[in-house]
């Protein structure tokens, strides 16, 4: 299983994160406030690279899915551990080269990227594009051709792979507006075009079945139907692929409900797949790419709420009202996700009241979980809900010009802020008058 945020009481019953007490962040930071345990994302990013090293030879790479936290600091982090980067927009490629992220091993994802992106990626040099349709490529094409270059690529393919996730979060099926469908043919089409299209270097496959999966099985299907597919290549185009990438989607424990697949399970049954289809099938193994996102960040997150007013509905429900809500996590309200809530001043203590924890956003569906566990909590106290470091800041919003909170990264005992609190300063430098 990956590291989490094993819940860490002090001496003084508090929530300590990455050696710092969350009492002590949160006056010295304010709230909310988004805690990264540093030594978290570093653990959970050498279990991913030392099972490339284990499983594949050290024949591959794993790249950060940088949608699920995109910050400077945080990319660096990734870039020591070794790892490439999967961006999916000219903002988060930018966020890239600002952090000096070394472009060659940049994947560069999307399903709309726009000649403008297309063309920053192309003089940035980034490693690979992952082009999702005929339109991209020959746009990719003719814009790598004006600039002289050459631009490598992996092709978006549907394995026809349904995952058992929420609706909004499932990739793999052929009514998804992400690739091209290996059933009906366009998926090789495409592929036939790339080998002879213009300043195009075809090298490889990916495909990303969808995110927070728990079962181990569409991750076995995809990676033998994409063997199956390196295969239809090489006797259809006479091409070899060179590079398979498996795209993310490693579920994560949000609460004790959630029961994620041991992880070394996950990498092996997958490698072992992988193994036997290229036997079985004739084909050279091709270069593995995995891309996570979740699984990395994810469980090295905290947010810390200062709580404000409780309103008891006698035989209704109470509610817990914080000082954010769905502009700094929005996946209640898309998802229904879960979280696992606490009182930081007393995380040690017995969950003995259960509430409703709502944002202060003008929104009824503004909560951040129904019917949740807590200690016992009063107006000021400083909650926290766990494994907040994956889709929370990434997806934050201003609804009723709320600034987004800072992010911190704690470890042995220190903290330092990544990106700094928003102030309403910043909130209204972009209206014109
Ligand atoms: C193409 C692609 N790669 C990687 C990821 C990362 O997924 P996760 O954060 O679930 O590992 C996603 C998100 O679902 C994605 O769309
Ligand atoms: N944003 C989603 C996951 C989407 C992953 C990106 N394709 C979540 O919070 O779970």
């Amino acid at each position: 299983m990956f590291v989490s945020n094993h819940i860490n009481v002090n001496e003084k019953n508090h929530l300590s994160i990455g050696g710092c007490d969350s009492l002590d962040l949160a006056k010295k930071f304010g709230t909310p406030l988004y805690v990264l345990d540093e030594a978290v994302i570093r653990e959970n990013c050498r279990r991913y690279v030392d099972s490339v090293n284990k499983f594949y030879n050290g024949n591959g790479m794993i790249l950060y899915a940088s949608k699920a936290l995109c910050a400077g600091g945080v990319l660096k982090i990734a870039d020591e551990e070794g790892l490439g980067l999967d961006v999916v927009s000219g903002g988060e490629l930018y966020t890239a080269h600002k952090a000096g992220f070394p472009m060659e091993k940049v994947y560069f994802h999307g399903n709309n990227k726009s000649e403008d992106e297309l063309r920053m990626a192309l003089d940035f040099g980034v490693g690979r594009f992952v082009v999702d349709n005929e339109q991209e490529l020959s746009a990719l094409s003719r814009l790598a051709k004006e600039k002289g270059k050459t631009a490598s690529v992996l092709f978006r393919i549907k394995p026809g792979v349904d995952a058992h996730t929420h609706d909004f979060i499932r990739t793999g099926q052929i009514d998804s507006k992400f690739g091209v469908a290996l059933e009906t043919g366009e998926a090789l089409a495409i592929v036939k075009k790339a080998v002879c299209a213009e300043n195009i270097a075809f090298c490889g496959i990916h495909c990303h079945i969808g995110s927070q999966i728990f079962d181990l099985a569409p991750f076995c299907e995809a990676a033998s139907v994409m063997m199956g597919f390196i295969k239809e290549i090489k006797t259809e185009c006479g091409a070899d692929v060179r590079e398979l990438n498996l795209g993310g989607g490693f579920g994560i424990s949000y609460t004790e409900a959630d029961d994620p697949l041991p992880y070394g399970t996950f990498m092996e049954a997958v490698s072992r797949v992988i193994h036997e289809e290229a036997e079985k099938h004739g084909v050279a193994l091709p270069f593995i790419l995995m891309e996570p996102g979740r699984s990395i960040i994810g469980p090295a997150g905290v947010t810390l709420y200062t709580v404000g007013n409780v309103k008891e509905i006698p035989g209704v429900r109470t509610y817990v009202s914080v000082d954010g809500g769905m502009a700094d996590n929005p996946r209640y309200i898309l998802y229904q996700a879960e979280y696992d809530f606490l009182n930081a001043g007393a995380a040690g203590s017995d969950k003995t009241e259960v509430v409703t924890v709502a944002g202060k956003c003008c929104e009824s569906g503004d909560l951040l979980g129904e019917h949740v566990a807590i200690q016992p909590v009063r107006p000021g106290d400083i909650l926290a809900v766990m494994a907040t470091g994956a889709y929370n800041y990434s997806m934050a919003s201003h609804y009723n010009r709320l600034p987004n909170p800072a992010v911190v990264l704690a470890d042995g005992g220190s903290a330092r802020v990544i990106v700094r609190r928003e102030t309403y300063e910043d909130l209204v430098k972009n209206d014109v008058l």
